[in-house]
């Protein structure tokens, strides 16, 4: 996870430099769900710091797990702020640069329940670059969503799910440079080199014609 976070960060990094911004302070919305997904997104918040960026952390549901909550601990230690109610999609794209997405990744299934039905349905809304970690909040992991979240960065992690087919954003990064050997030889994964010691590669996006 830290490494899966540090990839995601790294990426916002590189697609999405500080001095690209527009605003006036480098803040960056980053939303967290109940699973690992929104453990990278916490290590990704914190490695955002560390860069110079303002992070602020919603996390709506904050699961009584150690993992979490050291995590949690390590971006209050970091100063970044938890907000307590996730502003209006205005208000979002007032306040910060970019939102990342860290709600749901591969385990998801079904339709979004309560509360992050409505925060999905506020990062429709938003204007303002939105980054998606693993896979965008309430796709299929398979075969995406139609009428779902649109991202303009995806940081795809250990290798790209099926339904970044349908990814049409700017940016796609592949992370997590932890894949065993044996392992990317069991499941047949072509991972791309990463260069050096580059811990995301940018992948090129097929566009349909
Ligand atoms: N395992 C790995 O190889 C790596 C995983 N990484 C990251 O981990 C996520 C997958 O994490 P996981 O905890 O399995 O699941 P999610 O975060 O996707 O979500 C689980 C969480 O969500 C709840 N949930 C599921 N469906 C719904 C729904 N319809 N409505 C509301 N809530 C729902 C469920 O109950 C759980 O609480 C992966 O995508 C990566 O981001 C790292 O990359 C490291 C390698
Ligand atoms: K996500």
């Amino acid at each position: 996870m830290e490494l899966a976070g540090l990839s995601c960060a790294t990426a916002i990094a590189r697609a999405y430099p500080i001095n690209s911004f527009t605003k006036s302070e480098p803040t960056v919305l980053v939303c967290c769900g109940p699973g690992n997904n929104g453990g990278d997104g916490l290590v990704c918040a914190r490695h955002l710091k560390l860069f110079g960026y303002l992070p602020s952390i919603y996390y709506p549901k904050q699961k009584d797990v150690q993992l979490y909550k050291n995590l949690s601990t390590q971006c209050k230690h970091m100063d970044v702020p938890f907000l307590s109610y996730l502003p209006s999609s205005n208000l979002i794209d007032m306040s910060y640069n970019l939102v990342v997405d860290a709600i749901f990744g591969f385990s998801f299934s079904g339709q979004a329940r309560a509360p992050f039905d409505e925060v999905i349905k506020s990062l429709k809304n938003i204007t303002i670059p939105l980054c998606s970690i693993d896979i965008p909040s309430g796709w299929d992991v398979e075969k995406g969503s139609e009428d779902g979240l649109k991202p303009d960065l995806l940081i795809s992690l250990t290798a790209p799910k099926k339904s970044a087919e349908h990814f049409k954003g700017k940016h796609h990064y592949l992370g997590g440079r932890f894949v065993p050997p044996e392992l990317a030889h069991k499941y047949q994964l072509a991972l791309p080199d990463y260069p050096g010691t580059d811990c995301v590669v940018e992948l090129v996006i097929k566009s349909s014609i």
